[in-house]
């Protein structure tokens, strides 16, 4: 039997229980590889919460048996649409029971205050489970004509097969929801593997998981290093499908392992150097909310972070006014207040990363708006940082910061800005502000990202998909889409009447 952490819970006198052992075939396990466990810290203070065991090699091979053997016997082919459906809605009942524990267990862990993790990160999850509930009957194939007369194809979407899923630290709980949802409403069976910065709440979750009454094996939860378990599960001959969200970098790797291992099927959402534009007729009191948004929004560590913000140039000295002071409104502090709108950064490599950007951007002439010191107190907080004047070539422009910081620029004309916001080897969103319907149609159809907001940004919803062009990410998550990535239709061709004359 492993064991379980208590973690305090702050301004209570209350912990929260959280097992730290592998979750394989519903029970929590110790590792068989014996490797070192991971520290996991809380960015708020740089203490440590706990440590959590670490899956080897034998580890993703015992969960991927787990999950396999699951496939084939209770879960596959086995459970009726019906079925699958009840136990997601269930799962998404407790994990609304658990909300405001599960949110200060996430805050402790990734930073981000109690009220948006449950208000937002939990909602949303709990409604994308629910929303993949109400797909798991309705997950039909067609009758195809072939001739009327003698023959018929009729196709079977079945489930893909045993799926590992990567996920990031950035939305622990949403991006476990984001995943696990469509796999089980179509009859995947899962190895996932949590960031190894933010563990805890998928180990939180797999007790629901059992709670919920899935069958043993059908979710398998194995907090590991990226290049331990991720490589693993990346290369693993019997894993079927991989999805996995995080760097650009790590995913070409997870391409490149599934390439070389058994072409596994790959869905990945990557990384952004999302623009966000500000034409002159904009409302522009709404446009700076939503640009403060778009940037400060999980202190920018958002793979659709508006973090290009280009601004009409007749406009532009009012609006950066504007912005300033709705940036320094977000109140960045302790995350059990529940007026606090911003928390820290994860990690101290985090940390460390955005405030090399800064320092760049300092030195390569950018003209310092709001931000940009740092704090004398513990915690990887790094405030609201806005450039302006900035150039195309500056690193600040170019590369994803993953932090609260905004690179401004000026355009004059809607050619230009259409050039300069597709000038990004990245494609996954883009915003635009404007009161000219035809601007907004024409702009929205000649930005090159998967997702393009207009007169809003950072508003996702469980029934519209979202995934990146270019080098942000292949495949779709959300909506009906998602379910098509763990999905291998079958066709079945029936003859019912013609005769084969013999030979050719
Ligand atoms: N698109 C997004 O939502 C995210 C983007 N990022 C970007 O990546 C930067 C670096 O953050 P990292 O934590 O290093 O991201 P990462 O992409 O390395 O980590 C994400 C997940 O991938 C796993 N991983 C790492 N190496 C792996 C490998 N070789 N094979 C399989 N899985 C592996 C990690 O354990 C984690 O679960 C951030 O500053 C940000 O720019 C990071 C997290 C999420
Ligand atoms: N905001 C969409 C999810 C992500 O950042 O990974």
């Amino acid at each position: 039997m492993a064991s379980v952490a208590h973690i305090p819970v702050p301004r209570s006198n209350t912990t929260i229980p959280v097992p730290t052992g592998l979750f394989i075939n519903n029970q929590f396990v110790p590792s068989l590889d014996a490797l070192e466990p991971i520290k996991v810290y809380n960015p708020a203070t740089e203490e440590v919460l706990c440590e959590v065991t670490s899956a080897g090699e034998k580890d993703v091979n015992r969960a991927v048996a787990a999950a396999r053997t699951a496939f084939k016997t209770t879960w596959g082919k086995n459970v009726t649409g019906f079925e699958r459906s009840r136990l997601l809605n269930k799962l998404a009942d407790l994990m609304e029971r658990d909300q405001q524990s599960l949110a200060e267990l996430e805050c402790l862990n990734n930073g981000k205050p109690v009220k948006v993790a449950r208000d937002f990160d939990i909602g949303d999850s709990v409604a994308c489970l629910r929303y993949y509930a109400g797909w798991a009957d309705k997950i039909l194939g067609q009758t195809i004509e072939v001739d009327r007369k003698t023959k018929v194809a009729i196709t079977h979407p079945e489930p893909i097969g045993v799926c590992g899923q990567i996920i990031p630290w950035n939305y622990p709980i949403q991006m476990w929801a984001w995943k696990v949802a469509p796999a089980l409403a179509v009859g995947c069976t899962i190895v996932m593997k949590p960031s190894e910065i933010t563990p805890l709440t998928a180990l939180k979750l797999s007790e629901l998981v059992v709670e919920a009454g899935f069958p043993p094996g059908v979710v398998n939860t194995i907090p590991s290093l990226g290049s331990v378990g991720g490589a693993a599960i990346s290369s693993h001959p019997d894993i079927d499908k991989v999805a996995f969200t995080g760097s650009t970098i790590t995913g070409r790797r997870i391409m490149e392992a599934a390439a070389k291992s058994n072409l596994k099927k790959v869905s990945l959402e990557l990384g952004g150097k999302s623009p966000h534009i500000v034409f002159e007729s904009a409302d522009l009191e709404q446009a700076a909310n939503w640009a403060a948004l778009g940037i400060l929004y999980n202190t920018g560590q958002d793979c659709t972070a508006g973090s290009r913000l280009y601004v009409q140039d007749t406009i532009y000295e009012k609006f950066l006014s504007l912005l300033a002071v709705k940036a320094k409104e977000l109140v960045i502090g302790d995350g059990f207040d529940e007026q606090t709108g911003g928390g820290p950064v994860v990690s101290k490599g985090q940390y460390d990363r955005v405030w090399g950007y800064i320092e760049s951007g300092k030195k390569e002439g950018a003209r310092l708006l709001i931000g940009g010191e740092k704090r004398s107190t513990p915690g990887f907080y790094v405030d609201a940082t806005i450039f302006a004047d900035v150039r195309p070539d500056m690193k600040i422009v170019k590369e994803e910061i993953f932090g609260p910081v905004l690179s401004v620029g000026k355009f004059s004309t809607e050619e230009e800005v259409i050039a300069l916001a597709n000038d990004t080897t990245y494609g996954l969103a883009a915003g635009l502000h404007s009161n000219d319907a035809g601007q907004c149609m024409r702009v929205s159809q000649a930005l090159d990202a998967g997702t393009i907001w207009v007169n809003q940004y950072n508003m996702l919803n469980n029934n519209v998909p979202f995934g990146g062009k270019k080098q942000s990410g292949i495949g779709r998550e959300l909506g009906s889409q998602a379910l098509d990535e763990y999905i291998s239709t079958k066709a079945v061709h029936w003859n019912y009447g013609e005769k084969l004359e013999w030979p050719l």
